[in-house]
């Protein structure tokens, strides 16, 4: 085994010297094992090279580093944090230290200490950690290489820190997000697709993040390694899309609070990025699809046992515990170099990392550590993991798949057989169908037939121009999938990557759902005591002045406005730009899934989308031909599918305005509180101010969108009219569409009411604290009274058996005492009196609250009741459709079996007059009873996809109620619980007094 390392290095180290660019900061280790031992420090040899740059998507050359048989091991670097306020008023000590850039020593013994690739000291910026611990990881998974990144540590140590970060420094999730759309953007000879999952690890359960009915997954295996079982899959289009669903994850993660840590990780996260890419172009058909996968891990923290948990946290941070041995435990076996048995499957996680530990992807762990005295063994032991972990040899290579598992390649060969049945249909409009009996010699024959022919190709002409228009709705839907730079192509397929990093830079809302600044700020609210500089400030600075041009507020970012000129659908906009759109896409769980959920719910119109959708960086592919007149042709009897198409647009448009506002009313009530205790309370107005205008002006947009969503319904609806549809239709998705929003907003407000209640949870606990410490005051004094009493007495009695005069002064001077004492005390008892009807006022205050939030749930779950209804009444008028349908397609058989009888009894003067026009009647008719007919089908189709749409937001209403019922059910304990304890206190007052 070490031979082979060793044989290995000197190749790897002149080939990753050979390719080293001058200025790149990125790292991967591609160097051999570090045998720091304790007081031998052996510096990482060949740390700095970049292996980034061995992959490159020109065929041979990957093969040729794999054939090398080219190991690299983990990368491994370790992050100070610096010492939290906490640990400063505690006057704790360094234990140990970053010495240099790649050794860390302890500050009791200095002939102990470790090397790694790199360490990180406490004022490094998450951006500098990026570059250099995971960008390599993420520039190899754009090119077809797994990666993982971790981030390891106890408790505290600024895991969360570095993988989600906040606001002002964002962490290596949302870093490698915005990069690998980046990289997309400059790969112009590639076309991308890109999925996300997001999961987590609670008490060796796996939850799926974004799909709260995803609960305790299994975990499967097949030939490329282990997957979660019917787990989420979103299709991304912009970086905002991603990390708006990682924002709708963090949601259910759980975390609660510790000892060391208010807002500990109670789980492991996994948020996996899917990436497929293959060539642009027809001339590259055939070649291979590179898919890869990039995890980004933040692990909960191993708690040490001064930890003092009780109840639920104990049995977490046992399971945490418990997965973080094994993890140690699979990494000492993969270190030992013998085959001997890896216990992979003893712990969830180590199940899911399997293929990223033994496999042959890149592998980077940033170990989190507190340089404090206090923690100093904790420290000590992730240093060792962390030294460990470094022996562990990978092989990257890239992915190649076949053509039936990929995605990307599934919906290109769709694009392209859809395409070619356009041309077909295309060609067969242009050519028609030759008259070939025209060759009658009796003129008026002749005409006849002409004009039958006409009525006959008018018809073929009008259902083909359906076809056409669903075909063209089709290809466009999963061309939007895919994702293109919107650089010109290059000829060369070398990718062209900048000299200078990239620099990221995050719209306004991207990351609102991260903290606003660090948590133990937040938590402590003493960010002047802290001794380092706040990293926040990398972002504005960094940012170049082109991307501050680019950078667009608002999770709608990842909209796009697709132009249409004077009817024509174009996707390049007449100053060059291109446009974008794009949609939520629930792809199958596994690139191997069969099954694609057609239709996709957003289509987009230019009518609809809003000032605020607005140019991103990525591109629906520019080379799509798109026949001018299609979309806009409203004539055309598929109208009334667009129409509900743009509805349906605007349906999530209203979806995602109602989104942000919810969110941007959290943060405004977030704002609100701090701006009421922060030193910067004008900065804040002005934000806040800020804030409720974008908020009035979305609300604006949303009523915009609602009414036009109203006209385009009643569009709609007097069409169906005309056909003698029914018009409840439109107004019932009408209606269920506002009660859906109506819904979302009150979850919305729920979820605000929920955290005020918290907040007043808080509030009272306080009170309680103050209430006894009042008691005891008060129990203090009455004791004090009691033994000052009792001396008095006796030393009256003796006095007035001595003396009965001077007893009488005496008495005087005691009573005025005692007087003033029992002043004191009567004003303590209106104090505590007051105290008491003051946590009274709040204890009904909370009561209200949580009646009104049971208040919300129960309308929910009437709407819900409602919901189901009128489901119910749809499905009614489907049937009844159904047999209209049947009914009108036996009516023009019937006329046609009776019409020539009805002739023959006719006057037969007429007769050749009939004979002449009765079947070019009889045709005619059955053009307009076809044409009908295939309009019912087609509406009948649609109410059918929509009823099942229907179906399925029901459902999902169904499961947020019963979440709410839940939420309520908490909160009632909640209130119960205090109510108990005010209930006891006020009768131990009560009895005291
Ligand atoms: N590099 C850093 N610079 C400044 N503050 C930091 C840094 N790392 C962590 N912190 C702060 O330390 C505290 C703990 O960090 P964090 O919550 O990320 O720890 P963790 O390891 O994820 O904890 P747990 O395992 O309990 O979830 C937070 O208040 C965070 O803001």
């Amino acid at each position: 085994m070490s031979s082979t390392r060793g044989g290995s290095r000197q190749r790897r180290n002149s080939l990753t010297s050979a390719r080293k660019p001058a200025n790149s900061p990125a790292s991967s280790t591609a160097s051999v094992s570090v045998a720091a031992l304790d007081g031998q420090v052996s510096p990482v040899s060949s740390f700095g090279k970049s292996r980034t740059d061995l992959f490159s998507f020109e065929s041979g050359h990957v093969a040729e580093t794999d054939s090398d048989g080219c190991k690299e091991n983990v990368t491994v670097t370790v992050r100070f944090r610096p010492l939290s306020p906490r640990e400063i008023r505690q006057g704790e000590e360094i234990a140990w230290y970053a010495d240099g850039e790649t050794i860390v020593r302890s500050e009791n013994n200095p002939s102990v200490a470790y090397a790694y690739d790199k360490v990180f000291g406490p004022t490094t910026t998450t951006r500098h950690v990026y570059d250099v611990a995971a960008q390599h990881v993420v520039s190899g998974a754009m090119e077809g290489v797994n990666g993982t990144i971790f981030a390891y540590g106890v408790t505290s140590s600024g895991k969360t820190h570095t993988m989600h970060g906040d606001q002002r420094s964002p962490g290596i999730i949302p870093l490698a997000v915005k990069d690998a759309f980046s990289i997309i953007q400059e790969t112009p000879n590639r076309e991308f697709l890109l999925r996300v999952s997001y999961l987590e690890i609670y008490n060796e359960v796996v939850n799926d993040l974004l799909n709260p009915a995803g609960q305790n997954l299994r975990i499967r295996e097949d030939l490329q390694g282990t997957f979660v079982e019917g787990i989420k899959e979103e299709v991304v289009l912009s970086p905002a899309h991603a990390l708006s669903l990682i924002a709708a994850g963090e949601e259910h993660r759980h975390v609660g609070s510790t000892n060391f840590n208010l807002l500990s990780s109670r789980s492991h996260t996994i948020f996996t990025l899917t990436i497929e890419s293959s060539p642009c172009g027809d001339s590259c058909e055939g070649e291979a699809v590179t898919f890869s996968q990039l995890n980004l891990i933040d692990l909960a923290g191993s708690e040490s046992s001064r930890a003092e948990t009780t109840g639920v946290r104990r049995k977490e941070g046992s399971y945490i515990n418990k997965s973080l041995l094994t993890l140690g435990t699979v990494i000492s076996k993969l270190t030992e170099g013998k085959a001997t048995h890896v216990p992979f499957r003893d712990s969830k996680l180590t199940r899911l990392l399997q293929s990223s530990l033994s496999g042959q992807g890149r592998v980077s762990l940033i170990c989190t550590v507190t340089p404090s005295s206090s923690n100093a063994e904790e420290t000590h032991n992730t240093l060792k993991f962390a030294h460990r972990a470094k022996r562990i040899e990978i092989q990257a290579s890239q992915n190649k798949i076949i053509d039936e598992k990929s995605l990307i390649k599934k919906y290109q060969n769709e694009i392209k057989r859809l395409k070619d049945e356009l041309d077909h249909l295309k060609r067969g409009i242009v050519s028609g169908t030759p008259l070939k009996d025209s060759r009658g010699d009796d003129i008026v024959l002749l005409k006849q037939k002409l004009e039958d022919g006409n009525v006959k190709l008018q018809s073929r002409l009008e259902q083909e121009e359906e076809a056409k228009a669903a075909l063209l709705a089709r290809i466009q839907r999963l061309t939007k999938l895919i994702l293109v730079s919107t650089k010109a192509t290059q000829p060369t397929r070398i990718p062209q990557r900048p000299g200078p990093r990239r620099r990221h830079s995050f719209g306004e809302e991207e990351l609102a759902y991260l903290p606003y600044k660090r948590r133990d700020m937040i938590i402590e609210s003493e960010s002047s005591e802290f001794t380092v500089p706040i990293e926040g400030c990398e972002t504005g600075e960094d940012s170049s002045k082109e991307e501050k041009r680019n950078r667009k507020p608002g999770l709608l970012n990842w909209f796009k406005l697709r132009k249409r000129d004077s009817g024509a659908t174009t996707l390049t906009s007449s100053d060059g730009d291109k446009s974008s759109v794009s949609k939520s896409f629930t792809a199958p769980s596994t690139p191997q899934a069969e099954s694609i959920n057609f239709p996709i719910d957003v289509r987009i119109s230019n009518s609809v989308v809003g000032e605020s959708i607005t140019a991103d960086l990525l591109d629906v592919r520019p080379d799509t031909e798109l026949p001018s007149g299609h979309l806009s042709s409203e004539e055309t009897p598929a109208t009334s599918v667009k129409t509900m198409d743009q509805v349906d647009l605007m349906r999530e448009q209203l979806k995602i305005l109602s989104g942000e506002v919810a969110l941007q009313t959290s943060v405004l009530k977030r704002l609100t509180e701090e701006a009421s205790n922060s030193p910067r309370k004008e900065q804040i107005q002005v934000e806040i101010r800020k804030i409720s205008n974008e908020i009035k002006a979305k609300r604006q947009q949303m009523s915009s969108l609602e009414r036009q969503m109203v006209e385009s319904i009643s569009d709609t609806h007097s069409k169906a009219d005309k056909l003698d549809l029914s018009p409840s239709y439109s107004q019932l998705v009408e209606q269920l569409n506002e009660k859906l929003f109506e819904l979302e907003v009150k979850t919305a407000d729920n979820r605000i009411i929920q955290d005020q209640l918290q907040q007043k949870t808080k509030e009272c606990e306080g009170l309680q604290e103050m209430l006894s410490l009042l008691k005891e005051q008060l129990a203090q004094a009455l004791e004090k009274e009691a033994s000052y009493q009792n001396p008095i007495q006796e030393e009256m009695q003796l006095d007035k058996e001595k003396s009965p005069t001077k007893a009488g002064s005496v008495d005087f001077l005691q009573e005025a005492n005692l007087a003033s004492e029992v002043e004191e005390l009567k004003q303590k008892i209106v104090e505590l009196t007051k105290v008491k009807s003051q946590l009274e006022t709040r204890n009904q205050k909370l009561s209200e609250e949580s009646t009104y939030a049971k208040g919300l749930a129960s309308a929910a779950g009437v709407e819900l009741k409602a919901l189901s209804e009128e489901v119910t009444k749809l499905m009614h008028q489907n049937e009844k459709l159904t047999a209209e349908l049947a009914s009108l397609k036996s009516t023009p058989q019937r006329r046609l079996s009776n019409g020539p009888t009805k002739g023959s009894r006719r006057d037969h003067s007429n007769h050749h007059h009939v004979r002449r026009h009765e079947p070019m009647n009889s045709r005619k008719d059955h053009s307009i009873n076809h044409e009908r007919e295939m309009l019912l089908e087609n509406t009948i189709a649609e109410k059918e996809m929509r009823e099942m749409e229907l179906q399925k937001k029901v459902e999902e209403s169904k499961q947020r109620e019963a979440f709410l019922e839940n939420e309520l059910a908490n909160m009632w304990v909640h209130v119960a619980k205090l109510k108990k304890n005010q209930g006891v206190d006020e009768h131990d007052l009560e009895t005291k007094l």
